[in-house]
């Protein structure tokens, strides 16, 4: 097996690389220490991503001395030995650093940054240059994927595993690519190269220091490897940092793009905290959410009057396409934040800033992958008007528009039900998903609920699921939408437990978990949602791969968790057994065999024996790598 250093991921942790051409072994990313005789013989951990069926995302580090590491998630891939390549490191327990910790270095290194003379910056430059398109782009494909984690936006065509690098016309319409290209070209890398190197210098000295603290030193060949490494990572953390700032703050400001992940780390725009837990919960478990007062009535009434305004001044239009035609009556028109009046519109100002913040909000406190979006609906529908059944996605290629969930915002006071106009909600639809194990097929759609379109009020609701219309209205009737993109598969549902919805995920550190057979040992770095305490639900709180799509690399169901605390007594720790494995006679029972035993379709249950415990390590976020160093695709 060919292995190849990824980078440095923190101080003295390294990313391995499978780089054999066998494609199902190719993202598989070992988190690894070394000792002295260069081999891995210390603790280590493993995430990756394989793709196909088997795709697994997790990671667990195991703490005894063993040599032989195997992962098996379609065939077997053994670490013997590190390779030549490794590097005398110091051994030393480190976490990953977040996003804010890698901000506050940014910050640091900021400071320094009028230091640097030209012609320093050239040369830099032109280093950066050289380990972004080293070795087949891997450090750009490895920034790509990064920024492109969990955002289902479409990946680059025709570049996995090193193919031409041309972009394809969607490519180059594409957020992702645009933002890349942005931030890695030499005007950018010129502004980024003082802050990068002199982060990567400061993460390089500690290593140093630490490798001599330890009696350790490293040759100058290997000096040098390690130092390319560390800039990588740095390089990759820092446009990653940038790329999300830019992302967020673009949909305060005139993008109609669908666009990246909306991610929560350093989100400053709005706040994250706007959503009823009981609106999120709706959200996830019967497919629509609804939230009174949203915009307290002050503001509701502002934002009543600029859409009268907007209706009076005759922006609004009817939807000429052909087959909407008699299938609905409203009139409508497309804003985004920039587009409004600062002066004369501030209720839609605050409004369009709230709601911006939704996907990120969901992010936080969900799995759903949502994509950032600022294009909003303005709609008035005249007296009689109504919007025949529909629904507002779907799954398959003709209907898949990429929106995931509907934010409708209504203004229209004192709304009576004689009234009509009622949003008419029916019963969420299976997904392919939850068809292909077994659900039900729905014969009919049978009405769920129908919401009056009353001041203040939010819905949420699954674009791809829920059938809707807009009841024949009597009166006047606006309503404000935004449609938040996201990927059809992942976080479509949360398995195992539904007492989750609406917690932060975060990172947990696993102390103490035995498994079957076996003796005790750490698990770092499975996600465990909120604290909670539900013993209704029996489970209180599900830590997994958080990749939401599958049970894959799954690890933990906690039975409970004493209210305030994070301490677990008696967890049950699961994880996947794949049937080959079982075939094979690799299952020994547990997590931590020779072979790491993944999940493809069978979850096994593995006894936690004594003092396992939770212990959260930071609030996290799934796809920002900060916790778990995983691609996720
Ligand atoms: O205005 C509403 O309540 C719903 C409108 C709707 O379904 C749509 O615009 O797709
Ligand atoms: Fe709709």
């Amino acid at each position: 097996m060919e292995l190849e250093q990824l980078g440095w991921l923190q101080d003295d942790e390294l990313a391995i690389n499978d780089t054999s051409t066998d494609k199902r072994k190719r993202e598989l990313a070992f988190v690894s220490r070394a000792n002295g005789e260069r081999t891995v013989t210390s603790e280590w951990a493993l995430h990756g991503v394989c793709e196909g069926t088997h795709r697994f995302l997790g990671g667990f580090r195991k703490g005894d001395g063993q040599e032989n590491v195997a992962v098996r998630p379609s065939s077997s891939i053994a670490v013997r030995h590190a390779s030549p390549g490794f590097p005398r490191l110091p051994g030393r327990e480190r976490r990953f650093a977040g996003p804010q910790e890698a901000a506050e270095r940014v910050k640091v290194a900021e400071a320094g940054k009028k230091d640097w003379d030209e012609a320093t910056i050239d040369s830099t430059v032109k280093i950066l240059q050289e380990i972004l398109n080293d070795r087949n782009r891997r450090a750009k494909q490895d920034l790509e994927r990064r920024v492109r984690s969990g955002t289902g936006v479409r990946e680059f065509r025709g570049r996995c595993c090193g193919a031409a690098d041309e972009p394809t016309p969607e490519a180059e319409q594409d957020i992702a690519y645009r933002l890349i290209e942005d931030f890695t070209k030499p005007s950018a890398l010129r502004e980024a190269a003082g802050p990068i190197m002199e982060w990567a210098q400061e993460i390089f000295g500690n290593v140093k220091r630490k490798g001599a603290k330890a009696g350790q030193s490293m040759d100058e060949e290997t000096e040098i490897q390690v130092m390319r490494d560390v800039v990588k990572e740095c390089l990759i953390r820092y446009v990653v940092k940038l790329i999300n700032v830019e992302n967020s703050e673009s949909f305060a400001a005139n993008s109609h793009d669908a666009g990246l992940l909306a991610t929560p780390q350093g989100y400053t725009i709005g706040d994250l905290e706007s959503l009823d837990v009981d609106c999120i919960k709706g959200l996830m478990e019967r497919g629509y959410g609804i939230q009174e007062n949203f915009l307290d009535a002050d503001k509701t009434g502002d934002v009543f009057r600029e859409l009268e305004m907007i209706d009076y001044d005759g922006k609004l239009s009817v939807v000429q396409q052909q087959k909407m035609v008699g299938h609905r009556s409203d009139k409508i028109c497309w804003v985004n934040y920039e587009g409004l009046d600062r002066e004369k519109q501030p209720g839609l100002l605050e409004l369009f800033k709230k709601m911006i913040s939704i996907p990120f909000e969901l992010n936080k406190k969900c799995n759903l992958y949502l994509q950032a979006s600022g294009s909003f609906q303005i709609a008035s529908y005249p007296p009689q008007a109504f919007y025949k059944k529909h629904l507002d996605g779907g799954y398959d290629a003709k209907l898949n528009n990429g929106r995931k969930v509907t934010a409708i915002f209504y203004a229209n006071k004192d709304w009576t039900p004689s009234e009509g106009g009622q949003l008419r909600i029916y019963k969420r639809r299976p997904n392919p998903y939850q068809l292909e194990k077994g659900a039900e097929e729905m014969k009919d759609d049978q009405v769920e609920d129908d919401v009056d379109p009353t001041a203040g009020r939010l819905v949420l609701f699954r674009s791809r699921d829920i059938p809707h219309e807009v009841l024949v209205t009597q009166r006047k009737r606006f309503a404000v939408s935004l449609w938040l993109p996201g990927p059809a598969g992942p976080g479509e549902m949360l398995k195992g437990t539904r007492a989750t919805y609406g917690l932060e995920p975060r990172c947990v550190e696993a102390v103490g978990c035995r498994k079957l057979v076996g003796k005790l040992q750490r698990l770092e770095r499975a996600g465990v949602f909120g604290k909670v305490n539900n013993v209704e639900e029996v489970t209180s709180v599900l830590a997994n791969a958080m990749d939401g799509a599958s049970d894959n690399g799954q690890f933990t169901l906690v039975e409970e968790i004493p209210p305030g605390t994070n301490d677990v007594r008696g967890s049950r720790l699961t994880c996947g057994c794949p049937v080959f494995c079982r075939r094979e006679g690799w299952a020994t029972g547990g997590l931590c065999g020779p072979g790491v035993l993944l999940q493809t379709a069978v979850l096994r249950g593995v006894g936690v024996g004594g003092r396992a415990g939770l212990n959260t390590c930071a609030a996290c976020y799934p796809t920002t790598n900060n916790c778990f160093l995983l691609d996720q695709r």
